[in-house]
């Protein structure tokens, strides 16, 4: 399927740390222009030196290549301290690393529970920066444990990224695109769009189109030919997003579709992809992640009062926009308060384009250039380049 080429390329991820690490002898010395003839100054881009990687259990390699592959293009050694749920990958891809020759040493893989594997690795006084991918709340605990070293992290948080849809758009192509941006890999995406805000005067027509869209999803064994949802990682998540809907109903929300198991499928963490309408910007459905196949709705009358929705929200990892008024997607693009705008699209994303979040969602960026810089550390080289003596010490000096 294409979208896998965009979303999943492991390999051109790889290969273009390697571009990136070829161009890098050249960027060194960049120089620095001074006032001061008597002085040149340049920038030195260095390894910071041993990296903690920590990684989700939600796209387990490509997480983990987002953070190995610019660490050794930068020249660091890592130790990769992947989810316990999803290791298997990882250990794979240190075996092809060594394969390809890379010296033992400069990737390590420690696999463990969070507690017991990844909050000492955080606190290693040996570890000069943690590169931290999951939740916010374990992300506050990294942030801690870093902070007692005064130790550099970059932080790739959670999401409740919203969609806002205007009245213009194509009902067919912009349903798509919202069942898309949400129920991809059964929105066990952190960027995952599961926040529909939609104008008041099409809301109905294009519940209908939500619906029709989402009932045709194939929900099935991944390996069966055409499925497009497949079962949730966990028995822990499948009851947790069971709760989130439960809970959504309980506090006076609507199923408009989905809501529990699907009929054909008896066993296994399956669940029908599901989409909440009557929701108030109180509810807990609208307000925290919930990493599963859920879509909650809310109306609007005006621009204003959708970029108002659309920044309700602690996290700001993604945001969406779907209209055919160009100059209305830019004002949206800059009001949003978050990292990434996708633009009548939603989830699209590419190795060379930055990647990460504002607010509760984290700090610093991953993939493209930024995410080389996650890696360097900038030292500063100041040369004193004239003949004359400095001559502080003789009056009048020339200070
Ligand atoms: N912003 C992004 O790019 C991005 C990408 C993927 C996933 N995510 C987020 O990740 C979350 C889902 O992943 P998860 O459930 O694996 O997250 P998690 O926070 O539970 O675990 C992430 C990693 O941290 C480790 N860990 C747990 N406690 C720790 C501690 N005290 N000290 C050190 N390490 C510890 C875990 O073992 C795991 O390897 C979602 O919130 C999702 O939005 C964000
Ligand atoms: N497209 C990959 C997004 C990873 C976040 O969960």
């Amino acid at each position: 399927m294409a979208v896998n080429s965009i979303q999943d390329d492991v390999a051109g991820c790889f290969e273009y740390y390697a571009d990136l690490a070829e161009g890098l002898d050249a960027k060194q010395k960049a120089p620095v222009s001074l006032p001061m003839e008597s002085f040149k100054s340049y920038v030195l881009k260095e390894p910071i030196g041993v990296v903690a990687l920590i990684t989700p259990w939600n796209y387990p390699l490509l997480m983990a290549t987002w953070k190995v592959a610019p660490a050794l293009a930068a020249g660091c050694a890592a130790i990769l301290k992947p989810s316990e749920l999803a290791s298997v990958t990882c250990l794979e891809l240190a075996e092809v690393c060594r394969e390809v020759g890379l010296p033992p040493g400069v990737l390590n893989i420690l696999t463990g529970l969070g507690h017991e594997a990844g909050a000492p690795l955080a606190s290693h006084p040996q570890v000069d920066k943690i590169a931290f991918t999951g939740s916010s709340a374990t992300g506050s605990k990294i942030m801690t444990a870093a902070a007692q070293l005064v130790k550099p992290v970059s932080l790739e948080l959670g999401g409740k990224s919203p969609i806002v849809v205007f009245e213009d758009v194509d009902l067919d192509k912009a349903a798509e695109w919202t069942i898309f941006g949400c129920f991809w890999t059964n929105g066990q995406i952190c960027s995952a769009t599961s926040r529909l805000i939609v104008h008041e005067s099409i809301a109905a027509q294009f519940f209908e189109k939500l619906v029709q869209w989402t009932r045709n999803i194939k929900i099935s064994d991944p390996l069966e030919e055409g499925c497009r949802l497949g079962p949730v990682v966990s028995g822990g998540q499948y009851e947790k997003i069971l709760k989130f809907i439960s809970t959504a109903k309980s506090e006076g929300a609507t199923i408009l579709c989905g809501g529990d198991r699907p009929e054909h499928l008896k066993k296994g963490f399956f669940l029908e992809p599901t989409i909440i309408t009557d929701v108030t910007t109180s509810m807990q459905i609208w307000r925290e992640e919930v990493f599963g196949p859920v879509l909650c709705v809310k109306t609007f009358s005006t621009e204003e009062e959708a970029i108002e929705l659309a920044n309700d929200t602690h996290y700001g990892l993604g945001a969406a926009v779907l209209s055919n008024d160009l100059e209305r997607c830019e004002r949206l693009t800059k009001a949003f308060q978050a990292g990434i705008v996708w633009i009548n699209c939603s989830q699209p994303c590419f190795c060379q384009a930055p990647w990460g979040g504002n607010k509760r969602s984290g700090f610093g960026r991953e993939l493209g250039e930024w995410g080389l810089d996650n890696y360097l550390s900038v030292k500063q080289v100041t040369q004193y380049i004239s003949d004359e003596p400095w001559g502080w010490y003789k009056s009048p000096s020339k200070l």
